[in-house]
């Protein structure tokens, strides 16, 4: 079995827990509060540009050039994405700014950012690969459970649920797999560490934005 489908039946009572819970149920009904989401996405703007610098940190320290040339592609992704998010789904859900970076996504941010920066380039590569693949399985599991055709979320759905999407995240996991190869297994555990923390975090994120989460309440 390679690394990644190992490393999934790892994180699938995570998974399950994330499609269970309130902010995705909501999401794929269309029934979640508009502030909720509001609140999400001001959070979430913080984290895709803290996530793209993570990517372009790890295409600077990637030992294959190809593997360097397709990260400092996704973190351009990244970047297009946060500023969709500014230009055009920010006026579409009324939010006209971001407010402030509060617990859950300093907590993220600050993970992703010092293993991107300090562990080894394989272990960077496996912590932001949830950031990927989670997305397209809730992408895809709410876009293939659709209740209401009226949904007001679903232009952010169809993200994530896309060809184009997949097409990412299939990248972001061979790469995962083809370094992996070239690991011990000490190393190999170690990827598989950093890839559960980045999806519990992925459950807290939305949990949190469910909760309004902030420093103070
Ligand atoms: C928190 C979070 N994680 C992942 C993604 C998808 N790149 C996102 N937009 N936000």
């Amino acid at each position: 079995m390679n690394w990644t489908d190992k490393t999934w039946e790892e994180i699938k009572p995570i998974y399950q827990k994330i499609i269970e819970m309130p902010f995705i149920k909501e999401l794929k009904n269309g029934t979640l509060p508009l502030q909720k989401f509001q609140f999400y996405m001001g959070q979430d703007s913080f984290y895709l540009e803290n996530f793209a610098r993570s990517l372009a940190l790890i295409s600077a320290r990637a030992q294959n050039i190809d593997h360097a040339l397709q990260f400092i592609r996704f973190a351009e992704g990244a970047i297009v994405v946060e500023k969709a998010l500014h230009d055009s789904y920010f006026q579409e859900y009324g939010l006209d700014n971001r407010g402030n970076i509060e617990p859950t996504t300093h907590h993220y941010i600050s993970f992703l950012k010092s293993t991107a920066a300090l562990d080894q380039v394989e272990i960077a590569m496996a912590a932001v690969l949830p950031c990927f693949w989670i997305y397209q399985e809730v992408g895809n599991y709410i876009y293939n459970n659709k209740v209401d055709k009226n949904n007001p979320y679903q232009n952010w759905i169809n993200t994530y649920a896309g060809d184009e999407f997949e097409e990412l995240v299939t990248k972001a996991k061979n790469i995962c797999n083809l370094v992996a190869e070239n690991c011990t297994q000490a190393q190999q555990q170690k990827m598989t560490q950093a890839f559960v923390t980045a999806s519990h975090l992925e459950f807290m994120f939305w949990d949190s934005a469910y909760n309004f989460n902030r420093w103070s309440n």
